[in-house]
């Protein structure tokens, strides 16, 4: 197949044609999310450059490398040039091919990273002696979890390890407490600090009001800094970093960096390498950075699975250098903690994975079934599948049943019931339709279609008008002006003054309902069904899940499968034959990149 942008890309360079093929090859691989050309792998050449020319390439692999490293656009990364910022068209770092500004993204993150966990280092003692010191990490120590279930309390040594550095990622799937954590983490540090300049920011808006709910909800947040918490203002990273009209660049950047003591960034799955490489160049060094995220979650739209790939730098996670576990011992004796003992890894210190689900203690079949997910456990997915035991929380229907969707759609009465316009917004976010495809019967634009017809045929939607009301909708744009984001739901009801006149209603930070001119939001879509991708960030006590029938996409992931899943935290229902989804659970998103050999 022909793909135009690449060759488009690639006609640069039609002088060098010993480049062009890498060129468009390179292209083709970063519009598929990876960073890099992998070469390690060794693929054939027509794999490679499929859809290059249409004749079979008559190509030498590896005499191609060798060429392609002769070229005077190619930056040859190799010890003694370091990995300085280059200004060359491509980069070759060991056997990854980039396009250059990706190669700086790189460079920039892993040289952020290198400079907080230094800085932090200085700090480490002295922040050490504050620990011991302090009388709320002896209040975390003395309510630390001791139920043979969990184990050893990871939160508490993520508390612990984010105090002492100034980088610290936090991964752990739904419901193991990441939020609880940083309410952990805010109280060690107002304490020691009262006017703590504190920014909370995730990838997407919602995300970060979330983050900003959980937190204001969460009963494990002390009572003494409850008000200081409650009160801190979300960001999405574009607002965090200050957007510049029609720039890629942001206000805040190396040059004029973020004011902030601690930055706390979730959802950090969804963010990808252009966008992490401008947060971290913007970070002061004596900022703590701590980011949070579950590595096993849907990488970000863009290039780059950069949560995974840190995380995935170190192999044996929750475990310390010599030094720092000398420090752990004293800080913690009662823990039994263990040695890493590959000092190559430089994130080792880093990162805490959260390994017990608060949340699957309640609903241990979700928790079991996403857990067989991750490691495509056949066996465990079988019994799912076979139906060898009956599950009140999960339901999966190869049959594409009808009723059982109009028996999921009649639960969206709830909201259209409710008086209330905000109630009715939290009713309506209680349950979703998830697809992987937009178009067709099992795309989102189909199940809206059915849901709507449904729900006209039992009287409880009119859907003649484009905004009739009690139409559930979604943002699809950011407008920071309004502060409304890309993924936000809310509904259509009648303007208060005026019950002829549509207005579209959102929930404001308060939790209160605010309207908005249809006339000003024309980028919204029906939403009682969304795509997988969209639904990352938020969760639903109900979930109805809906596969394509056919198992020939791309698409159909495990990290998608499990995203999907994950979002439900009561029920879930899966409509989808078991081909397809034995199909999805094997295929693991592949993406490459340079940073886990890079870091
Ligand atoms: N140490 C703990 N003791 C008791 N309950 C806890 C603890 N940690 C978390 N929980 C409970 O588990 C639930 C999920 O916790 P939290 O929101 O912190 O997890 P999360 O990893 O941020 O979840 P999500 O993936 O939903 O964002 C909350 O109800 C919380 O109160």
């Amino acid at each position: 197949m022909k793909s135009p942008p690449h060759h488009h890309f690639a006609s640069f360079f039609k002088e060098q044609k010993d480049l062009q093929p890498f060129a468009y090859a390179v292209s083709r691989q970063l519009a598929q999310g990876s960073v890099c050309l992998d070469l390690k792998e060794k693929p054939s050449a027509d794999e490679l450059f499929e859809g290059f020319q249409e004749d079979p390439m008559d190509l030498d692999l590896q005499e191609a490398v060798e060429k392609l490293a002769q070229s005077d656009l190619v930056y040859k990364q190799t010890p003694e040039n370091g990995e300085g910022k280059i200004n060359l068209p491509f980069a070759l770092a060991g056997n990854n091919f980039y396009i250059t500004r990706y190669y700086n993204y790189e460079t920039q993150i892993i040289e952020g990273i290198k400079s907080l966990i230094s800085k932090g280092q200085e700090e480490r003692q002295g922040r050490l002696r504050k620990l011991k010191e302090s009388s709320q990490f002896e209040k975390l120590i003395a309510g630390r979890e001791t139920s043979k279930e969990v184990g050893t309390d990871w939160q508490l040594l993520a508390a612990a390890m984010a105090f002492l550095n100034n980088f610290s990622i936090i991964t752990g799937g739904p419901g193991t407490g990441k939020t609880t954590t940083v309410a952990k983490i805010l109280s060690l540090l107002y304490e020691e600090n009262p006017d703590l300049d504190v920014k909370l920011a995730a990838p997407t808006g919602k995300a970060a009001m979330r983050m900003k709910e959980a937190l204001k909800d969460n009963a494990q947040v002390p009572e003494d800094f409850r008000e200081s918490i409650a009160a801190l203002e979300p960001f999405t990273l574009h607002r965090l970093l200050g957007p510049k009209y029609q720039s890629p660049y942001f206000r805040h950047d190396a040059k004029n960096k973020l004011q902030a003591d601690v930055i706390i960034v979730d959802e950090a799955s969804m963010i990808d390498v252009a966008l992490f490489a401008k947060l971290i160049s913007a970070v002061k060094e004596d900022t703590r950075l701590i980011v949070l995220g579950d590595q096993n979650q849907l990488a970000s739209v863009e290039a780059g699975s950069l949560l995974g790939d840190l995380c995935n730098s170190v192999k044996d996670r929750n475990r310390y250098s010599a030094e720092v576990l000398r420090d752990l011992k004293e800080l913690l004796p009662f823990y039994e903690l263990q040695e890493n003992r590959d000092e190559s890894e430089l994130l080792q210190d880093h990162i805490t994975e959260l390994q017990f689900s608060y949340r699957f203690q309640k609903h241990p079949e979700i928790g079991r079934l996403s857990k067989a997910i991750i490691i495509n456990n056949e066996k465990e997915l079988g019994s799912f599948y076979e139906k060898t035991y009956s599950s009140k929380e999960i339901e999966i229907d190869p049959e594409y049943d009808q009723k059982l969707l109009h028996e999921f759609i009649e639960g969206f009465s709830e909201y259209i019931e409710e008086k209330d316009i905000a109630e009715a917004i939290r009713k309506l976010n209680k349950l979703r339709i998830l697809a992987v495809i937009r178009r067709g019967q099992q795309g989102v634009e189909g199940l809206n279609e059915k849901a709507e017809k449904h729900l006209n045929r039992k009287g409880l939607l009119t859907t003649g008008k484009t905004f009739y009301k009690n139409r559930p909708v979604m943002v699809t744009k950011n407008h920071p002006d309004l502060n409304l984001f890309n993924g936000d739901v809310g509904i259509v009801r009648p303007a208060e003054d005026d019950p002829e006149k549509m207005k579209l209603w959102f929930l404001d930070e308060k939790g209160e309902a605010k309207s908005y001119p249809p006339g000003l939001l024309t980028d919204v879509e029906t939403v009682f069904a969304m795509t997988i991708h969209k639904s990352q960030g938020s969760e639903f006590d109900s979930v109805f899940m809906v596969m394509p029938k056919t198992e020939e996409l791309a698409l159909l992931t495990r990290e998608l499968l499990y995203t999907g899943i994950t979002r439900a935290k009561q029920n879930l229902k899966i409509q989808g034959t078991i081909e397809v989804l034995k199909t999805a659970a094997k295929a693991m998103v592949k993406r490459a990149s340079g940073v886990r050999d890079r870091i």
